[in-house]
């Protein structure tokens, strides 16, 4: 990849929505920013940026993996002059027992010899705020959101000092809010105790931007920090408010036209996304697959297509594989879980790589795993980023490869009620 400057800031995200959520984020703070997917290679073209964010699929992957990928990626950002990276996890801190929060961030930490990492997910635009160490989804703490039934990692505990604790080695702490609140040198004050008592990691509380922006002038003298995009936030006005960035105009490329057909997949299962779908129906032709065809062998993805391909010349079309919480346990009972997960994933796969074969030049795609796998496929090797559609989701543009294509990947939870055609009425 051709940088001319050192990047002042590397992040690594654990899933592709969430890599444009940040990214979509230092942009709008002023930071000129790429999205790429894995390490990129050397003959990739750039502008010169100031942040990169190397998106990986390693949130629901074996631990051992995902350590090894974030790794390679950690070792790049800093070859490439980053002396700050920030691990980028889910605002609802999607993960297991078995990681992969906990494994990744105490690899980096032992890379990069950090002391105690700052640790939060809140998102307070989003409505992911963290106090007493327990995460917030709007107003209910994390398990009683509808995070408690996510297909891959349903979250049954909102205290995160508890939750970081059964994932990493290191013992975990916390920051509270009173200490936040008295400024940027309590808390260094606050870590330097917690990291003298040989405390690897401490959650932070955080409600509003403004205590994002104390996190963010504290972790910038860091070497790594781990949290969602409001972190990102802090740490992109920390960058520019001590003049280490100059900020740039904070709109986004939104570069010309791309015209062509449309369309949106949907394989997150989310409350939000299901509310997407439903809303959609009355502007779009939707499809529903039937994810038990699926998983057992027949044609779901071709009969998808005989139904998109002459509908295309109309109009944008939305196929979702999403279900409720009780049709996925059924699902999953019948065929257990990753099965059932990769299964669709890669069908979304399929039935992308066909209709872009086809014409498609605009994609929405909900869900961070299906967008994965769906641009995986597409072999798509980066993103600039345009505008913003809703919090946390900008339409990107491919670079390389992807020619001239828009895509948004939305996060399962973000957007609005009429998130889909949102999204198409800015990607023209
Ligand atoms: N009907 C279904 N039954 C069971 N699993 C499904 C069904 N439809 C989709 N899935 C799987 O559920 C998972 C949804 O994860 P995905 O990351 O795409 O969405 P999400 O978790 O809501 O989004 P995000 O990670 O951005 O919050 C995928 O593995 C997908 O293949
Ligand atoms: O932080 C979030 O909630 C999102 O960016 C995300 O990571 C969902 O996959």
């Amino acid at each position: 990849m051709t940088l001319a400057a050192k990047i002042s800031l590397g992040c690594i995200a654990d899933d592709y929505t969430g890599a444009s959520d940040l990214a979509n984020t230092l942009t709008r703070a002023g930071l000129r920013t790429v999205q790429t997917i894995g390490v990129p290679s050397d003959d990739l073209a750039l502008p010169e940026v100031d942040a990169v964010v190397v998106s990986l699929k390693s949130r629901s992957i074996e631990a051992g993996l995902a350590v090894s990928r974030s790794r390679a990626a950690d070792k790049w950002l800093r070859s490439r002059g980053a002396s700050h990276v920030l691990f980028k996890i889910c605002s609802t801190f999607d993960s297991t027992d078995a990681g992969n929060i906990g494994p990744v961030m105490d690899a980096l930490r032992a890379d990069c010899g950090e002391g105690a990492v700052l640790v939060t997910p809140a998102f307070p635009e989003t409505g992911r705020t963290v106090y007493q160490g327990n995460l917030f989804v709007g107003a209910v703490p994390l398990n009683e959101s509808p995070l408690k039934d996510h297909p891959l990692n349903p979250m049954h505990d909102s205290n995160l000092v508890r939750v970081l604790a059964r994932q990493s080695k290191t013992q975990v702490g916390l920051v509270d809010l009173a200490t936040v609140t008295r400024g940027a040198d309590a808390v260094r004050a606050r870590l330097a105790e917690l990291a003298a008592k040989g405390i690897g990691a401490a959650i932070i509380d955080a409600v509003f931007d403004r205590d994002l922006e104390t996190i963010g002038l504290v972790a910038a003298g860091h070497r790594l920090s781990v949290g969602a995009s409001g972190i990102g936030l802090g740490l992109a006005r920390a960058l520019v408010s001590t003049g280490k960035v100059k900020s740039a105009a904070a709109g986004g490329e939104t570069g010309a036209a791309v015209g062509g057909p449309a369309a949106c997949l949907a394989g997150s299962c989310s409350q939000a996304t299901l509310q997407q779908i439903a809303n959609a129906e009355r502007v779009m032709p939707v499809l529903h697959l039937d994810p038990d065809r699926i998983l057992t062998g027949a044609s779901e993805a071709q009969r998808a297509l005989d139904w998109a391909r002459p509908r295309l010349a109309e109009g944008p079309v939305l196929i979702a594989s999403s279900a409720t919480p009780n049709q996925v346990a059924a699902l999953q009972a019948r065929h257990g879980r990753d099965a059932a997960g990769h299964a669709i994933e890669q069908t979304m796969a399929d039935i992308a790589e066909s209709l872009v074969k086809s014409g498609v030049r605009r994609l929405v795609v909900a869900g961070g795993e299906t967008s994965g796998a769906v641009v995986d496929r597409l072999k798509i090797p980066g993103f600039l980023v345009g505008v913003e559609i809703a919090a946390g989701v900008p339409v990107l543009r491919a670079v390389g490869a992807g020619g001239d294509m828009l895509l948004a990947l939305k996060s399962g939870n973000f957007g609005g009620a009429e998130f889909f055609s949102d999204a198409l009425t800015l990607m023209r």
